[in-house]
Parts: structure tokens; sequence; C-alpha cells
């Protein structure tokens, strides 16, 4: 899929689209946002192979997002040898443990009354690739300071929620119901929702791609 008629196409000055390696949809309304043309392709990597040996060396979470968004860039650009080719990666840290998207509410509700009261960080890792070779790299952090929630809360929340809870690592969405969980946020928002536009467009201007 490519966006067809991309409102900023005027500012884009590559002939060729962007790639974003992701099936998040959260990524693809980041990236529409921009009104840069750009082409959706699922980059279906083995996360827990690129992610398992890492976590028993003890990587840290900027560590092993970073390796999953290159390996998702890299994935695609090997279809699309030519293109600038964007890869993501999300990994949520709480006093040293990782987390993961959630398997089902149970283990949202879960998650969430371990984040209750506490700072978690959101490790927003971002890698832009071509052919083969990585430009750009970079992982943004946000910081969560969420409120304490009530066990009657996070059981109100969850019903709220419902499978909204699992289409991110924290079972929130802070454009949505999200909102509610947070006392304090530190960070740029499409850092929190996966896609760190900022550095992005930066390293475009400078890679000459989009005009500055
Ligand atoms: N809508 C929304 N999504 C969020 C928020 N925070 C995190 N996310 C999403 C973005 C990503 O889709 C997901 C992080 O998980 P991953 O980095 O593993 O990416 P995912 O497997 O979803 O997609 P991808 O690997 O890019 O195909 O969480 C939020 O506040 N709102």
């Amino acid at each position: 899929m490519v966006q067809a008629d991309a409102p900023a196409k005027h500012l884009w000055r590559n002939p060729l689209p962007l790639v974003l390696a992701s099936k998040s949809q959260a990524r693809r309304d980041l990236l529409t946002a921009t009104g840069l043309p750009f082409e959706c392709l699922d980059a279906s990597i083995d996360e827990r192979a690129v992610e398992d040996p890492l976590r028993r060396q003890g990587g840290q979470a900027a560590d092993i997002a970073a390796h999953l968004a290159r390996a998702k860039a890299l994935a695609i650009g090997a279809r699309r040898p030519d293109h600038l080719v964007i890869g993501a990666d999300q990994v949520l840290s709480l006093e040293g443990a990782l987390f993961s998207k959630p398997r089902d509410l149970d283990e949202a509700a879960d998650h969430l009354a371990r984040f209750s009261g506490k700072t978690h960080e959101l490790h927003a890792a971002l890698c832009v690739t071509r052919g083969g070779r990585v430009l750009f790299e970079g992982v943004p952090v946000a910081r969560m300071r969420m409120r304490v929630l009530s066990p009657v809360f996070i059981k109100a929340y969850i019903e709220a929620a419902g499978t909204n809870a699992l289409s991110s690592v924290g079972a929130y969405q802070l454009e949505h119901l999200g909102v509610h969980l947070f006392e304090e946020i530190e960070g740029d928002q499409s850092t929190i929702l996966g896609l760190p536009l900022i550095p992005l467009l930066a390293f475009l201007r400078d890679e000459g791609s989009l005009l500055g």
C-alpha cells in the first residue's frame, strides 16, 4: 500500500516513497500524519530469535529495541533495495525488568498493577536503511510516571479498553483511555506511540530526501 496522494509530497525530494517495515497501526498512523509518501510492509521477523540471546546476555532495553528495529528494516530492505526503509521497535523497562506486549487481558491487568505508582521507561528504537546499509539509528526514551491504580480501577480500565490493551507494550494507548493512567509524562508523543518522528524527519532532511 503506497499512500496515494501524500499531502506533503511537495516536500519529498526522493523519487521513491519511504517504506515502513511494520504491521503496527500506531506507526502507520504516525507516518501518515507526516504527509510523506510511504509504503507499509510487515517485516514478520522472529523477534524471539533476536531478543532471547540478547536477554540471556543481559542486554538492556535500548539495545534489544535497537537490534529489533534494525532487523525489521534490513529484512524489508532486502525486498526494497533502493528505498529508504524504516524499522522500529519499543521495549518497556521498569526497575530493570523488561516487558513486551501483554498476551491476554489478565496479563495486561498484571502489568498495570506492577507499573502502578512507579515510573517506567519506553525505549523507542528507530532504524533507517538503504541497500542493506544502516544510515540512521536512535533510541529515544520516554519516562511515564503512572499514578497509583486501585485493583477496582484496573479492572474497570481493562474492561473499558478491551483488546486495545493488548496492542501496546504498556497495555495502554496514551491517545485514548491510557491517558487516565498517568501523573506525569516526559517525552515526545510519537516516541511514546512507537515511532519517534522528530529524529526521523531530521535525518530525512539531512539526507536530502526531505526539503529542509
Ligand atoms: N496506539 C498506541 N500504540 C502504542 C502506544 N504505545 C505503544 N504502542 C504500540 C506501538 C507498537 O505497535 C507497539 C510496540 O510493540 P512493537 O514495537 O513490538 O511493535 P509491533 O509488534 O506492534 O509492530 P511492528 O513490529 O512494528 O510490526 O505498541 C500508545 O500509547 N498508543
